[in-house]
């Protein structure tokens, strides 16, 4: 059996470090790694924590005839155990291509929509080292941004909300079917794990013990390094940064003459997506560059990653540039407005009311604003900010029962665990909620310091 840098015991008791007290959503397939998590979760929650709360859900994607029947398999099976168990089925438009992360989508959405009908913050999933040294190797294949090759996070909190929990990342697959064998517990084999069309079995097929040892050691030194950077560039962004008006940040030019130039271009980076509304990160060398542009200390305007950053003497500002915003839509609870804000619907049922850009009405009056703010990039921000209308009428940021919420861009759907430290000081600096602790004992890889 193949243990991996295993801390003493973590094979073993694989939820030793998981405070399990709000209860759990254990996500089961009816594969053989979920199933194995289900039982597992039973003896654990029976020793532990028996007053917690354990719902089982099976999202039916409806993607092959048999997924019903094999969900209400799943279904006898938890209810041998005593579990209960929810169906949920994804019965959106399904897109021709790029189904796999679609179907991935909706199902954490679906995953995460059952929790917080049952009052339960976690979501419990079976990925093994088998899943992670798969997913490090494409990856690597496709020559990620060195970050990715740190492969999922034992936790990462979705929708600012429930934590997704791994707790399987560290076992095998086999030891985990060894034991569902020992038990007398069956699966179901899904057809598409051995279908080699489709990028995940064929590097499956590939890996052989050598190339899993070595993407499970690169994951693990990638994990490192990507916490360790992130606190370095968490800790430039709360030196730095300030947001004087909303949408618009404020670097100081010291920020530039950091000596430590991989921490300063990785907040840079940070920054970029925060302002821009993006997922995902500015473009490494491009900020690189920015940054050597950014030292040598004369006014310019560039753009990069909807980002307008504004360098004059004093300072350097970055604003969400006036292009490509969200057309005029009908508030919708929930949506995540150019990645940037949350809408948050109170009680405006009935009334049709408008998320528009162009908040400038909302722009304080000059005398308001923080001295070494320019009135013209002031308004600009604004103008690149959300507002709620009503029949022709702006109501500001906010009002009929709308709210449009700050959210950390980069992280606002999927947040790392490895990426607490710098989330934590972009929400601070955004002034969006706090983020939540996951609900890891503080030893745990990643764990932010209370
Ligand atoms: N249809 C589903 N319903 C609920 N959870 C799912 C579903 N598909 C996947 N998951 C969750 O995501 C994890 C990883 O997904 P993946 O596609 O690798 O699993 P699988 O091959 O379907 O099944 P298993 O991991 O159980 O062997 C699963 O272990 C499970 O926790």
């Amino acid at each position: 059996m193949l243990t991996l840098e295993a801390e003493p015991d973590h094979d073993a008791r694989p939820f030793l470090d998981i405070d399990f007290s709000g209860g759990a959503v254990v996500a089961i397939s009816g594969g053989s790694d979920s199933t194995a998590l289900l039982i597992l979760l039973k003896d654990h929650f029976r020793a532990r924590w028996p007053a917690a709360k354990l719902v089982a859900v099976t999202i039916d994607h409806a993607l092959r005839a048999a997924s019903h029947d094999e969900a209400l398999q799943v279904g006898r099976l938890c209810a041998g155990l005593g579990i209960e168990h929810r169906i949920r089925v994804w019965d959106g438009p399904k897109p021709r291509s790029g189904i796999a992360a679609a179907g991935r989508e909706a199902r954490y959405r679906l995953l995460a929509t059952v929790a917080r009908e049952e009052g339960v913050g976690m979501v419990v999933s079976g990925h093994t080292a088998d899943d992670q040294a798969e997913t490090v190797a494409m990856r690597l294949e496709r020559s990620e941004d060195a970050r990715g090759l740190a492969g999922m996070a034992p936790a990462t909190l979705y929708d600012d909300e429930v934590w997704i929990v791994r707790p399987l990342l560290r076992l095998r697959r086999a030891q985990l079917r060894d034991m569902l064998r020992q038990r007398g517990v069956g699966w179901i084999d899904d057809p598409t794990n051995e279908d080699r069309t489709y990028e995940r079995p064929r590097v499956r097929a590939a890996l052989d013990g050598e190339g899993f040892a070595t993407a499970m050691r690169l994951a693990a030194e990638a994990a490192r390094k990507r916490c360790d950077l992130g606190a370095r560039a968490a800790r430039l962004i709360r030196r730095h940064a300030a947001q004087p008006i909303s949408g618009l940040v404020h670097l100081q030019p010291a920020f530039v003459g950091e000596p430590d130039r991989e921490a300063a271009a990785y907040a840079l980076r940070l920054l970029l997506a925060a302002v821009g509304g993006l997922p995902q990160l500015a473009d490494t060398e491009r900020a690189e560059a920015l940054l050597a542009a950014l030292a040598e200390g004369t006014s310019s305007r560039a753009t990069l990653a909807r980002v307008l950053i504004d360098a004059r003497r004093g300072a350097i500002f970055l604003l969400r540039e006036a292009r490509g915003l969200p057309e005029p839509m009908p508030a919708v609870d929930g949506f995540l407005w150019d990645g940037r804000r949350r809408i948050t619907l109170r009680d405006s049922a009935g009334s049709v009311v408008i998320v528009a850009a162009g908040g400038t009405e909302a722009l304080p009056a000059t005398g308001a604003l923080p001295r070494q703010v320019p009135k013209s990039l002031a308004r600009a921000a604004l103008a690149a900010e959300p507002a709620v209308w009503r029949d022709g009428r702006c109501l500001g940021r906010q009002g009929a029962g709308i709210a449009t919420v700050p959210v950390v861009a980069p992280f606002a759907r999927f947040l790392p665990g490895f990426d607490l430290e710098p989330a934590r000081a972009l929400a601070q600096l955004a002034g969006a909620a706090p983020i939540p602790y996951p609900p890891l004992e503080p030893s745990s890889p990643c764990a932010p310091r209370r």
